[in-house]
């Protein structure tokens, strides 16, 4: 079974935006405190085929331990996206078990998968933004449809927005702002429920060098600050720059980098 490294969990981050964000998290979400270490995500033996009869996994194992930052590497078509579906219940596996939280997916229907998608931030390529409402709204939707009270929202938009780099344009709406400001509202949109899990589906693909390495340097502070980050990519450029665990796919099966 492939295991990510030991890396430490939780310090009080120097960046003031960050002890904001920090501090949103350690009063609201719930990361369980009696053993950090434990494995967040499970695949025992996971197999998936596509009703078409594509193999996109096949019989992969991975443990990725709660605070750790994976990337998810290999050439296209390899089942890098499946793996992330699987992740969040878009799809099941045909074989083999996929478990989150310490919660096998493959037991969860209706409400206890939405109750557990809560506790899992997603972010695209392609952003999936809604056009008609602006940075603010898109971020807060996501807590209005959770249910949070109008208060809780406005406590948590600012840190959030300032996180991404983007307290100054929270009123401007998605076409009003660049590729990478899109990316990082779509981050901002993922975190603001404080999620311990942010699975990232090709985020820079889409972006130059420079909008990338910001959402990766995006990306680790958040890490920094607890949340365990798994990151698909092609780009071998960025995973060699952020010096983070690799897991490599290969025609659906899984490889350990480094
Ligand atoms: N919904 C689907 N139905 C049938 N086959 C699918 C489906 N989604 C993906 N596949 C197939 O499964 C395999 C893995 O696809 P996947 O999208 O996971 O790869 P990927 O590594 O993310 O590719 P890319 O880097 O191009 O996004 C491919 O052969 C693909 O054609």
């Amino acid at each position: 079974m492939t295991t990510v490294s030991d890396r430490p969990l939780m310090h009080t981050p120097r960046d003031p935006s960050l002890r904001d964000l920090s501090s949103v998290q350690s009063r609201i979400h719930t990361i369980p405190t009696a053993n950090p270490r434990d494995s967040i995500v499970r695949l025992q033996q996971v197999t998936k085929v596509y009703a078409n009869g594509s193999r996109a996994l096949e019989n992969v194992n991975l443990q990725v331990r709660r605070g750790d930052f994976l990337f998810v590497t290999g050439p296209s078509g390899s089942g890098k996206s499946t793996l992330l579906k699987l992740l969040y219940g878009a799809e099941r596996p045909t074989q083999g078990q996929v478990q989150v939280h310490d919660t096998n997916l493959s037991d969860l229907r209706g409400d206890r998968l939405s109750m557990l998608r809560r506790r899992i931030g997603v972010v695209f390529q392609d952003y999936k933004l809604i056009p008609r409402r602006t940075v603010a709204e898109n971020v807060a939707f996501v807590l209005q449809a959770q249910g949070y009270a109008r208060r809780e929202i406005q406590r948590r938009l600012l840190p959030t927005l300032k996180m991404v780099g983007l307290h100054d344009k929270a009123e401007r709406f998605p076409d009003e702002l660049s590729g990478g400001e899109q990316q990082r509202v779509s981050i901002a949109r993922a975190i603001v429920s404080t999620p311990p899990i942010l699975l990232a589906d090709e985020p820079t693909g889409n972006l130059d060098a420079d909008n990338s390495w910001q959402v990766i340097k995006i990306l680790k502070k958040l890490n920094a600050v607890g949340i365990t980050v798994i990151i698909t990519t092609h780009d071998d450029r960025l995973v060699r720059m952020s010096n983070h665990p690799v897991v490599q796919l290969c025609n659906g099966r899984l490889f350990h980098v480094n």
